[in-house]
């Protein structure tokens, strides 16, 4: 008798769920994935005689390491740094790193495996990888964090370089941290070679890669409303996150005359009822930027009010834009968001919606974009800074921007061309057959590799 593919990917879940206990996150983004590609693996005879699956779900390797460094009172604080190389099948390992006093294995595991398909719906030859460490940068001295990225950069620069391993920002990783670290790989390694992305623009950075997960993620979401014949303009846009995303996302939403009408952070929500003005969004900029405070302390004017230890998801809008982190968005807040009508959805973080916040949308027929889709653009900008530095040139803002455009609209037509039929387009599970089927048929052809 046939297998259905649900009974194939309950099998495979739970044979994976033994073979990797306490990975939740991991757990979860592979289950989506494997959902989505069931049906069509089923049919790939050769590909299940090569374990092809099993291959695309066990990383290539996890470094795990030791981060001493010395703070401010002169104490030794340890800790704990990762590097997981999860594919490389589709060119040298490439994923930010994120400083993060809650991460874990099965946090990095899920990033660096989304990172894999990710970059190979970018079209660039980018294999898949993520790391960081549990360190927490918010309540650290400019000195504390700058001798806590040289400690980690000891470590991981060994295992780094242009044809080996990419890494470039995250979440607590910006261009501060960026700079001290690709300063001190050049300092161990006696070598300056493209080895980090995000670097400043002087020293072998690319033009638009700072804002560029922010402006794809806006990209795609144009693409999203034009499929049904609508525009941004006027409409309200829910923002979660204060970083790096959600700021260029802002700044890209309000360029084409959207309503932003929230941003936060981990202490609550700031609720801009008229719509954020571009003034507004640098002087949140600068709070949370340079000042690095909470936004809880921010004076949005009379037009804003904080609501404390809340997320945006209660506010009445027509789009959601989830750009802070994993699973930021439960059934609960996709249930509200759908009472309150919303059109759309379109992630700016990594997996900011949990399996049931998913199938709510699918079930009420919002669309809603994954972010190894909509948020490809950073890493895509990430590929265009790595063929820069390769060929020591640098291309102009409007260079990038046309590229950038231009992948993001080529990752929206695969996620159409894969979507399932329905009503709606599914860009779930568009998005991961998309680019699960790239990564499985070179590791097809790869054999034992
Ligand atoms: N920086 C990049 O180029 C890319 C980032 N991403 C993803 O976008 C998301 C945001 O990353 P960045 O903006 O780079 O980081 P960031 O460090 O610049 O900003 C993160 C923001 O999220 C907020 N935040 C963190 N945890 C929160 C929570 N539990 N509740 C509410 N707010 C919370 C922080 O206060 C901060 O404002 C992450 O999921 C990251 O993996 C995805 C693609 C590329
Ligand atoms: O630019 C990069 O290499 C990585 C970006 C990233 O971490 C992501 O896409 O989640």
């Amino acid at each position: 008798m046939t297998q259905s593919a649900s009974d194939f990917q309950k099998d495979f879940q739970s044979q994976l769920e033994e073979k990797t206990p306490n990975e939740p996150e991991f757990h979860q983004a592979v289950e989506e994935v494997v959902g989505s590609i069931a049906g069509w693996y089923l049919d790939q005879t050769e590909m299940r005689k090569n374990a092809v699956l099993e291959r695309c779900t066990e990383p290539d390797r996890v470094l795990q390491f030791r981060v001493a460094w010395e703070d401010d009172d002169q104490q030794i604080q340890v800790n704990r740094g990762w590097r997981i190389q999860f594919n490389q099948s589709m060119g040298p390992y490439k994923g930010g790193l994120r400083f993060a006093p809650t991460v874990s294995t099965s946090i990095f595991k899920f990033l660096g495996f989304e990172q894999t398909l990710k970059n190979s719906l970018t079209g660039l030859p980018m294999g898949g990888a993520k790391g960081g460490a549990d360190f927490s940068p918010k309540d650290k001295s400019p000195q504390e964090i700058g001798r806590f990225c040289q400690a980690f950069m000891q470590e991981l620069y060994r295992h780094i370089g242009p044809d080996t391993d990419v890494p470039a920002g995250d979440i607590g990783v910006g261009r501060r941290e960026i700079s001290i670290l690709f300063g001190h790989y050049i300092k161990l390694t006696q070598k300056w070679t493209g080895a980090l992305t995000g670097k400043g623009c002087h020293f072998g950075g690319s033009a638009g890669r700072t804002e560029a997960t922010g402006y794809g993620c806006i990209y795609f979401l144009g693409h999203m409303l034009d499929q049904e014949n609508k525009e941004i303009k006027d409409k309200r846009i829910a923002i979660s996150g204060a970083g790096n995303v959600a700021l260029h996302a802002a700044r890209k939403a309000i360029e084409l005359e959207g309503k932003v009408i929230s941003l936060s952070d981990s202490s609550g929500t700031m609720h801009f009822a008229d719509g954020m003005t571009n003034d507004l969004l640098d002087q949140v900029d600068d709070w949370k930027n340079n000042q690095r405070k909470s936004l809880s302390e921010f004076d949005g004017g009379k037009n804003a009010d904080f609501l404390e230890d809340q997320n945006p998801w209660g506010l009445e809008c027509d789009i959601a834009l989830p750009c802070a982190t994993q699973n930021e968005l439960d059934e609960q807040d996709a249930k509200r968001l759908v009472e309150n009508k919303v059109m759309m959805l379109c992630d700016g973080a990594n997996m900011p919606l949990t399996a049931k916040a998913q199938e709510v949308f699918i079930n009420a027929n919002v669309p809603h974009a994954p972010g190894k889709a909509s948020n490809a653009g950073g890493v895509a900008v990430s590929g265009l800074e790595q063929s820069q530095n390769a060929q020591r040139l640098s291309w102009d803002t409007e260079n990038v921007d046309k590229r950038l455009r231009e992948i993001m609209s080529k990752i929206h037509k695969d996620c159409i061309e894969n979507s399932p039929d329905g009503k709606i387009i599914n860009y779930r599970d568009g998005a991961n057959l998309a680019s699960f089927k790239r990564v499985a048929e070179t590791m097809n052809a790869f054999w034992l590799s």
